[in-house]
């Protein structure tokens, strides 16, 4: 790819399947779809669905942070993908905590079935001008 830059860090899980963690371009970051997934353990991390959004939410700003931005803050734009809507007020609540009154524009569906039968997975694209 020409004047654009794979992001690949360590803190957000890894992938052998054929996509990059985040992909630069000029100051734009396209963060691929997380599911909640510990980088560490490569499992689904422990708790309720607000737990998992959290995670998710950790792996974002990971790769964001990585491209040299300022992790969640940086985030204009997130689609959250859920497998069971009625999770919708839920994640609202632990999607809310981390963006402290300021969040990002955001699409949200409902779909049949995620990567790793997770229930739900975001993915971000982010302003790092
Ligand atoms: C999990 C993904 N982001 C994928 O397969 O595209």
């Amino acid at each position: 790819m020409s004047d654009t830059e794979r992001v690949t860090t360590e803190e957000a899980p890894r992938t052998d399947n054929p996509y990059s963690q985040g992909v630069r371009a000029g100051e734009t970051l396209y963060v691929s779809g997380y599911g909640p997934v510990d980088p560490d353990t490569d499992g689904v991390v422990d708790g309720d669905v607000g737990d998992r959004t959290d995670r998710v939410l950790e792996n974002v700003a990971s790769v964001v942070s990585e491209a040299g931005g300022d992790g969640l803050a940086d985030v204009v734009k997130v689609t959250v993908y859920l497998t069971d809507l009625d999770d919708y007020e839920a994640v609202n609540e632990a999607y809310g905590a981390r963006f402290d009154g300021d969040p990002p524009t955001r699409v949200c569906v409902e779909v049949s079935r995620l990567p790793g039968d997770v229930d739900v997975e975001m993915d971000a694209i982010a302003y790092l001008g």
